[in-house]
This record gives structure tokens, sequence and C-alpha cells, in this order.
């Protein structure tokens, strides 16, 4: 197995993959945090590739902050979109393959059906139109690449939503949280075994995908059953969007059709609850 450069691998599903590599003894990925490789220094992502010669790269550097992007446009696109086509032109000339994720949020949420990949993408937010931007500008420059889109990730590394309902579980009394957006939290350990089973069994299946967890639920019953499976005694109300504002607008309904991964990339996807607790189970011990 040839080499995998991972950009932002210093990031929550960085380490997620770290965590799973290491599990199926895998040795051939190399983790390049922002420090060591920034998306945006060309100079820099040149010399990594003339190094490594990578069979594989995984994207997992990204501009993240929801609310924040709504006042840093130019940095949100410079990593969303251009960090993105420097590493396509690059895995363009070097053969490598690029797995690259993107976002639910890519979505206007206004529907009521689970997702395919066909659908149309229509951000409401910045965040979402740069990480569409992202996925654009790869197809022009290489054929051989894995776009996954994944939704609502937490996992016991970094800062995601299920450490802070626990954090604030503790702190507090009473909790508010949103019950009309409706999507489907991935756990980032699962994502990260669908993208090491890609390379593992070298698929050729080339272009965009849907991964999540199984499921649907609100941000409201998400939290619940944190609270609830981990014997956290707050208690939570459910609100509505319009009592919980944002600077950015978020979907109200991004759930995902997942069949194209299933049958293509051959991966089992848990529960959504099922995949909470293990992650919940991890936390506590
Ligand atoms: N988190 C979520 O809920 C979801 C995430 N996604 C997508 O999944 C992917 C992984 O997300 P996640 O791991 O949670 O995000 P994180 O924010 O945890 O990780 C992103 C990483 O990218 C790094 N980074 C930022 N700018 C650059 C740059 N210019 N060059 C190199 N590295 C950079 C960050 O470093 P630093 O922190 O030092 O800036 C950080 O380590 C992203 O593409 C994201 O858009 C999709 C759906 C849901
Ligand atoms: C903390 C908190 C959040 N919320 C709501 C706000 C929001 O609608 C939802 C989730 O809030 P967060 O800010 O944790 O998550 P947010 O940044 O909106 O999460 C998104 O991140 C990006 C990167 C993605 O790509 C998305 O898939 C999605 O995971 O929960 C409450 O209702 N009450 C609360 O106390």
């Amino acid at each position: 197995m040839g080499t995998t450069l991972v950009f932002g691998g210093a990031g929550q599903l960085g380490q997620c993959l770290q965590h799973v590599a290491q599990e199926r003894q895998l040795t051939s990925l190399v983790f390049l945090p922002e420090a060591q490789a920034n998306i945006l220094n060309v100079d820099t992502l040149t010399a990594v590739f003339a190094r490594h010669q990578p069979t594989y790269v995984i994207n997992c550097a990204a501009y993240t902050a929801v609310d924040k992007a709504e006042d840093e446009v130019d940095l949100a696109r410079g990593v969303n979109r251009d960090g993105v086509e420097n590493l396509a032109r690059l895995c363009a000339a070097h053969g490598s393959t690029l797995i690259h994720i993107s976002t639910d949020f890519v979505f206007a949420g206004t529907g009521n059906q689970p997702l395919v990949e066909t659908d149309e993408a229509a951000p409401i937010s910045i965040y979402g139109l740069t990480k569409l931007e992202g996925e654009q500008v790869i197809p022009a420059h290489t054929s051989r690449f894995f776009i996954l889109r994944t939704s609502w990730l937490y996992s016991e590394y970094a800062n995601n939503f299920v450490k802070t309902m626990l954090r604030f579980g503790k702190e507090r009394e009473e909790l508010r949280v949103i019950w009309d957006q409706l999507g489907t939290p991935t756990y980032a350990i699962d994502l990260a075994g669908c993208i090491l089973t890609i390379i593992e069994s070298q698929n050729q299946a080339f272009g965009l995908y849907h991964y999540s967890n199984e499921g649907v639920t609100s941000w409201y019953d998400f939290a619940k059953a944190i609270f609830e499976l981990s014997h956290t005694p707050v208690r939570t109300l459910p609100i509505r969007t319009a009592e919980y504002p944002t600077k950015a607008t978020r979907p109200a309904f991004s759930v995902m059709d997942k069949t194209k991964a299933k049958t293509k990339l051959q991966v089992a996807i848990p529960h959504w609850r099922d995949s909470l607790q293990v992650c919940l189970g991890r936390l506590e011990a």
C-alpha cells in the first residue's frame, strides 16, 4: 500500500483517522497538522507531494466555524475552496486519489425527503457555499476523487455538539435546544472507518457520496439521547430555530440517503444512537 497523506490531521476527523488507522494497524498514513502543511501554501504542498509521492490524499482540513464564516468570507473561501483546488491540482499531477470531506450544509434544507447525491445543492450559509465551491473545483482537475458529504460530526476528539452538551449538562440546570432542524449525527470514528475502507479495498468507484450514521433526529432529541445515555439529569426544553438566533442560517432538513455509499463503497452503517452509545462509553472510560 502506498503512502496516504492526511491534511488537517490534527482536527476532529484527523484524530479519528489516527485512532482507526492504529486499530487496523495501517502504518502508511502521514498526518499533517496545519502548522506543518497549510493547504493555502502551494510551495509547502509541492514539497510535501514531491517528498511523499502519495497514492491517496485525505483532506480533513477545513474552515468549520459556521457562524464566524459569515464575517470571515475570504478566509472560509480560501480554506474551503482554494485550498481544496491546490490539493486537487497536485493530486492530478502525481496521480494521487483525493478523498475530500464535505457537508450536509450544501443543501437549503427546505425538503422533507432523504437527500440523494443528485439533489440540487443550494447553500444558505457562507460555510455551506464555500464547501460547495470546494466540491465543484475538484472534478475540474482530476477524476480520481471521492467526495464524502457528512453531517453533525462528533467524537471523543476536539470540540463538537456531544462534548458541548455534556459540559452544559454539568454546568446548567436547564438547556434549550432546537427541535425543528432535522438531520443525522455521524460518529467521526465511523466516517474514518469508511474512508480507510475505501483505501484498503482500493475502491475505484470515484464520485460524490453521502455518508452519515443511519436514522433521523433533531438536535433536541440528540441532546436528550446524550443525557439519557450518559445519565445526566438536566432539564432539556425543545425550542424553535427562531428562539435560538445565530449568525448563520442552518438547513431545517438535511437527512441524507446513503444507498449509494452502502452499495458502491460496501460499508455497513451503524444507527446514530448505537454509535452515540459507543462514543459516550469511550468518553466515560
Ligand atoms: N464538524 C462537523 O460537524 C462537520 C464537519 N464536516 C466536514 O468534515 C471535515 C472535518 O471536520 P472536523 O474534523 O470536524 O473539523 P475540525 O475543525 O475539527 O478540523 C479541521 C482542521 O483543519 C485545519 N485547518 C484549517 N485551516 C487549514 C489550512 N489552511 N491548512 C491546513 N489545515 C487547516 C484546522 O486546524 P486549526 O484548528 O489549527 O485551524 C483543523 O485542525 C471538514 O471538511 C468539515 O467541513 C462535515 C459535516 C459536519
Ligand atoms: C449549543 C446549542 C446549540 N443549539 C443548536 C444550534 C444549532 O442549530 C445546533 C448545532 O449547533 P452547533 O453550533 O454545535 O453545530 P453547527 O456548527 O451548526 O454544526 C454543523 O457544523 C458544520 C461544520 C457542519 O458541517 C454541519 O454538518 C453541522 O455539524 O444546535 C441549541 O439549540 N442549543 C444549544 O445550547
